[in-house]
């Protein structure tokens, strides 16, 4: 079985974070391990408290597996700080690991900062540099191209710069897009432009769906699947997730994880 190792922060809520990622990994056939990064005490109305752990607890997580089991794709979300950023990165490069997916997590939906400002310079700086894909939303990618994302034109642009900072791949995600209707995400493989086509689900119960899209995404590299093909399955499974809704708390509720693997099950009979 492959193996896929998230290093991200836990949601007490379960619909973010490690969580989700594990819950994803579970659906999609391939054996989860985590590296926390910090501990949130968060529920689908916002993030009450942050916990980060030290960059050595992180290190010594990553040993862990480094030393023994290993792994054959990563995920990377809540990193919080450049201290930790520097370590993960360190590891990564130490233990030779490959498949890299960089979720540059940086703000929860609530408004809670889940990355320090002045850590921004160390993701481009230490981790996208030696990353497979990295997978920014809207605002995320504004910060990391320092430029204002409003069309098409724009996302392409940044694509560009984000390939140009030294990451493989990039894919814009669409949830944060104005576009009423859609919700397409625009993939740069440093040739050429794919976008994924979605419509937009009109419902508020979209917590996690970028953990769960970039946690899908490691997942299938770690079979060798290619990345254009590892990105429709992606979108598939965040897509089938927001679709089947939950209806958990009171605010931005979680996705559900089960949705994917039952319609392939029910398009199976
Ligand atoms: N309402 C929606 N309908 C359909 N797809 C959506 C919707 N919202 C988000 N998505 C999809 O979910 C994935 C995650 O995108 P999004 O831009 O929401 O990430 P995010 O902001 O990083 O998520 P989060 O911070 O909640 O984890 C993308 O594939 C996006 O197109
Ligand atoms: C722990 C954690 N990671 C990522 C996100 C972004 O969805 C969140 N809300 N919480």
């Amino acid at each position: 079985m492959r193996k896929v190792l998230t290093i991200a922060g836990s949601d007490s809520g379960g619909g973010a974070g490690i969580q989700a990622d594990i819950k994803t990994f579970q659906e999609l056939e391939v054996f989860g391990m985590s590296a926390i990064t910090a501990i949130t005490a968060q529920n689908t109305l916002g993030v009450q408290a942050v916990f980060p752990l030290t960059p050595d607890a992180v290190a010594e997580q990553m040993d862990s597996i480094g030393t023994d089991m290993g792994t054959d794709a990563i995920k990377t979300g809540m990193l919080f700080n450049g201290e930790i950023i520097q370590a993960v990165s360190g590891k990564i490069k130490q233990y030779g690991w490959t498949n890299v997916v960089v979720d540059p997590v940086m703000i929860a939906k609530g408004g809670a900062s889940l990355l320090k400002l002045d850590a921004i310079s160390a993701l481009k700086k230490y981790l996208l540099p030696i990353s497979t894909i990295v997978t920014p939303n809207i605002p995320e990618a504004e910060e990391l191209t320092s430029m204002k994302i409003e069309s098409l034109e724009d996302k392409k642009e940044a694509a560009r710069r984000l390939i140009d900072l030294g990451v493989k791949n990039a894919v814009i995600k669409g949830g944060h897009d104005t576009d009423p209707l859609k919700s397409n995400d625009l993939l740069y493989d440093g040739v050429n432009f794919i976008i994924f086509e979605s419509d937009r689900i009109q419902t508020k119960n979209t917590h996690g769906t970028g953990c769960t899209f970039s946690a899908a995404i490691a997942a299938e590299l770690s079979k060798g699947i290619q990345i254009e093909k590892a990105v429709k399955t992606a979108k598939d499974f965040i897509q089938a997730a927001i679709e089947d809704q939950l209806y958990i708390g009171l605010g931005h509720g979680p996705t559900n994880h089960g949705a994917y693997r039952k319609s392939l099950r029910e398009t199976r009979i």
